[in-house]
């Protein structure tokens, strides 16, 4: 992915391409955005289903009667629920907690543990998820669970949670940015990909070794190359699957002798030409050429212990998870292999008041369906909870009227280029700023089914927002515009590049802290 710190980007216009380029109607890609603002209804109103925003204050609090015999008020400062994690399990649960009234805080996770909306952001079509008879995109459903859980009430914080105290109550929840006093945690944290831990594993992170192959098979590094994938069960038969779309060719290398993936997913591996599995064979190390870049894998037979060199231009990881609940460990009693243990059918830890939901408890099923389902559970348990023990504060929502953003219409593709503007999108807007900008330029090279340039869009948004007339922005949609993505050396996405005076400053792969790209920019804007 390393793309030298200070480089000019290869997009000077030739007189022919950009004669073409610049004369033709413009395509909606190169358009600027565009917002437009209309009224919203009111989250009472039955027939609206999406978008109302987080930013309310409660309406009226009413201490609920308390079934127990506990007669304290309800603490002043202290929220009745943080959930932690954005997967299906904390959406779910952030959706029921809030259509009862409980103004859930959600902490929906930054980069521990996977990205905000968890692993369906890595997937590509959800083929299973009732409701959607034609499939839908991880990245799609996940941001409909998003918008149903806000609209309703959820208080969202794409932060990191660091460190939890459950052994004190009221019990306090500390991310990156906050701390929390809560009356119950619903802790959905899901799973995390597993690393084989090569010896050149570093090195050759995002420079040819990828755990996602929905984000980065797309990238002008793989496209008709001779790729391997390594694992046996459902990830790795699907990336394996996956890529083939752009690749010349895919190994899967199985350590074991048979595969571990459902059976529909071994149909589909046998049956596709493009793949070639090699069971009992283990990755030992990535092998690279003269020029540093990686040219193959060192694999050894499992059985004979025989080492060859297998040619291949990346290799994509796909071999399971790890339980995220690490912040639980000594507080909450896992299992061994570090899954929340709950109670037979319920959504009950060791720890009264604290729940878990979704893949981080559930090592069996692991699908986003039974991981929405257990987040139901356990927000109906919480309400439940706070109700016996008096200390439920019901909120509710003010009947504010909202703005919604809409997207650009065709006259607004007549409009055109307006280098005035300082959102722009796609490879004419990049061209005309970089030869013509005086500005900062910050480029974001995104793809249709990454989902961590979804994570990383608002983010830089908002930093862009903060320079507004002293930088560019340009996004660059990797394969709508495979050629400049090609020409900048883009090889996963998301990747952000900052260019000054026709030069390459500053290339920045993968989803980084807010406060990178806005020291980035101040110091050179
Ligand atoms: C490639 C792939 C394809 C899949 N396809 C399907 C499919 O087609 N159908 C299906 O049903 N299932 C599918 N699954 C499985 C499904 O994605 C999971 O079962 C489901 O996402 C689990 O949901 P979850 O909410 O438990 O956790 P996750 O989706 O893993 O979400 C966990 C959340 O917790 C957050 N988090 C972690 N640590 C912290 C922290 N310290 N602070 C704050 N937040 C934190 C993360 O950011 C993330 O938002 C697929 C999985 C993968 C990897």
């Amino acid at each position: 992915m390393a793309a030298s710190a200070s480089s000019s980007l290869q997009i000077g216009i030739s007189p022919s391409i950009s004669s073409h380029h610049f004369s033709s109607a413009m395509p909606n890609a190169l358009l600027p955005h565009r917002l437009f603002l209309l009224p919203r209804r009111s989250p009472s109103s039955p027939s609206r289903s999406t978008g109302f925003s987080s930013s309310r204050s409660p309406l009226l609090i009413r201490p609920r009667a308390s079934s127990s015999s506990s007669d304290l008020p309800p603490s002043p400062g202290v929220e009745n629920l943080v959930i932690i994690g954005s997967g299906p399990a904390g959406y779910t649960a952030a959706i029921y907690a809030a259509r009862a009234n409980l103004k859930p805080v959600v902490f929906e996770g930054f980069q521990a543990g996977g990205v905000p909306g968890g692993q369906l952001m890595t997937t590509t079509e959800v083929e299973n998820f009732p409701g959607f008879p034609d499939g839908i995109t991880g990245p799609d459903l996940m941001d409909r669970m998003r918008k149903q859980a806000e609209r309703w009430g959820a208080e969202l914080f794409q932060e990191d949670v660091e460190s939890i105290d459950l052994k004190n109550r009221p019990f306090t929840v500390q991310s990156s940015e906050r701390k929390v006093k809560c009356h119950s945690v619903i802790y959905a944290t899901g799973a995390t990909a597993k690393r084989l831990r090569l010896p050149r594993e570093d090195e050759f992170w995002s420079r040819g070794i990828s755990a996602c192959a929905i984000c980065d098979g797309a990238s002008p590094l793989f496209k008709g190359q001779v790729l391997a994938v390594v694992g046996g069960g459902d990830t790795a038969t699907e990336e394996a699957l996956y890529l083939t779309k752009y690749a010349r060719h895919v190994h899967l290398l199985v350590r074991k002798d048979q595969l571990r993936a459902s059976k529909a997913m071994q149909d589909r591996v046998f049956n596709c030409p493009n793949v070639t599995l090699h069971f009992n064979t283990e990755a030992v190390d990535i092998v690279s050429n003269t020029k540093g870049q990686m040219s193959g894998v060192l694999v050894r037979k499992a059985d004979t212990g025989e080492e060859s060199v297998l040619e291949a231009k990346g290799l994509f990881y796909g071999i399971g998870h790890l339980p995220n609940s690490q912040l639980l460990k000594g507080q909450v009693e896992l299992d061994s292999s570090g899954y929340v243990l709950v109670q037979d059918g319920t959504a009950k830890t060791s720890v009264e008041g604290v729940f878990a939901a979704g893949d981080v408890q559930d090592h069996e099923w692991r699908q986003a369906i039974t991981a929405a389902g257990s987040g139901c559970v356990a927000a109906l348990s919480v309400e439940r909870y706070l109700v016996n023990e008096n200390l439920l504060i019901e909120f509710h929502q003010p009947l504010t009227e909202e703005v919604q953003k809409k997207e650009p219409t065709d006259r607004d593709v007549q409009e055109g280029f307006d280098i005035t503007l300082t959102k722009h999108k796609g490879q004419y807007a990049l061209r005309k700023l970089y030869h013509e900008s005086p500005r900062l330029i910050c480029v974001l090279y995104t793809s249709p089914t990454c989902g961590p340039c979804r994570t990383l869009k608002p983010i830089l948004s908002k930093v862009i927002d903060e320079f507004d007339q002293s930088v560019h922005f340009v996004e660059i949609d990797i394969e709508e515009d495979q050629e400049i993505a090609e020409a900048a050396g883009i090889m996963g996405t998301p990747c952000v590049q900052f260019f000054k005076n026709k030069e390459m400053i500053r290339n920045i792969p993968g989803v980084k802290m807010k406060s990178e790209y806005r020291e980035f920019i101040e110091s050179n804007k």
